[in-house]
């Protein structure tokens, strides 16, 4: 086997990228490292202005480091994208609105010459644009343009897909449909790295996320991992009359107080974020008028903003 199929879909070593000088720099990248691997697929997560975009860029051979390394698929972003290996959507693109569907997919095949599948219909049955084939593009919804930006990244069947929020400003049945699509191009060990800022959709469809904030990482792992970040678990319960000082005098006398990292009260239902979702149930349960109890996780919206909030401690 050569290093073509066997090095790392993705390999960022020590990424900077400073925009501007002087006192208007902004270091947008910020040393950042992150080897992903063949057939990963990966979530990239950060608030606006992290530094998604212009690593992705970096990564497109879009845009050069200003210091730092970036490899895809054991060669250079140029080298990788001529080869036909990097397929990408981009939040922004030239397409032509007079154009048809099948028009549009049909220059962009022969744009790519020996790269591009001889099979555009079955490209559009399995990008789901089959029924809009006659279609133009200014005609199209915006998830029907990202089902098609789609399909014409897919154009070289290439093995890493790149995509910039790919469902941003799509309503659910959209985003649902267009990863049911993603689902299916996911396969033959195809890797797949999209930035996103919906958090539910980076835990449903990816195995990997990576959270970066002002240019640098700030996490990395499985879902399930990501989620463990997130300290205690939060007890919820209906409570009759319940409201916010006798809730406090109740924690107090509980001797659960130390455990508590925070409190939510909305009506009669109470949140109590603990270290010790165990004692506080039981506690609930035993000697309160509390009912309706749940134990669950810190959602990973919560992680993300502990992780990422700008005033954290790094
Ligand atoms: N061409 C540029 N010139 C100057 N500053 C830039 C340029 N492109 C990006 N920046 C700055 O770099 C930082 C990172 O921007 P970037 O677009 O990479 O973030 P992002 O995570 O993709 O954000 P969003 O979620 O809002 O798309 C921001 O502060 C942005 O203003």
């Amino acid at each position: 086997m050569n290093s073509h199929h066997t090095s790392p879909a993705v390999e960022v070593t020590d990424l900077t990228k400073v925009f501007g000088t002087g006192t208007r720099a902004v270091r947008a990248v910020d040393g950042l490292t992150l080897t992903i691997d063949q057939g990963e697929i990966v979530a990239f997560l950060g608030p606006n202005g992290a530094g998604k975009t212009t690593t992705l860029d970096t990564l497109l051979g879009l845009r050069s480091p200003t210091s730092g390394n970036v490899r895809v698929l054991g060669t250079s972003p140029h080298r990788a994208v001529a080869a036909g290996d990097l397929g990408v959507v981009l939040q922004t693109d030239g397409l032509i609105p007079d154009y048809t569907v099948a028009e549009t997919l049909r220059a962009v095949a022969s744009v790519q010459g020996g790269h591009a599948t001889t099979d555009l219909a079955g490209l559009a049955a399995s990008t789901g644009l089959t029924p809009i084939l006659r279609r133009r593009v200014a005609r199209c919804s915006g998830g029907e343009l990202q089902r098609l930006r789609l399909a014409l990244a897919l154009v070289a069947d290439p093995r890493l897909l790149v995509l910039d929020e790919p469902t941003a400003g799509m309503d659910v049945t959209a985003r649902t449909a267009f990863w049911d699509t993603m689902r299916v191009q996911a396969h033959g060990g195809r890797t797949i790295l999209f930035a996103t800022h919906y958090l539910e959709e980076a835990a449903a469809f990816a195995d990997r996320i990576v959270i970066i904030a002002r240019g640098r990482l700030v996490a990395d792992g499985t879902v399930d991992e990501i989620r463990a970040l997130g300290e205690g678990a939060v007890v919820s319960a209906t409570w009759e009359g319940l409201d916010e000082p006798a809730l406090a005098a109740a924690l107090k006398v509980s001797g659960l107080a130390d455990s508590v990292l925070g409190t939510a009260l909305r009506g009669e239902h109470v949140e109590i974020r603990t270290s010790a979702p165990d004692d506080v149930a039981r506690w609930l349960l035993t000697a309160t008028p509390a009912a309706h109890l749940g134990i669950n996780a810190v959602s990973l919206n919560e992680v993300f903003t502990a992780l990422t909030d700008d005033d954290a401690v790094a």
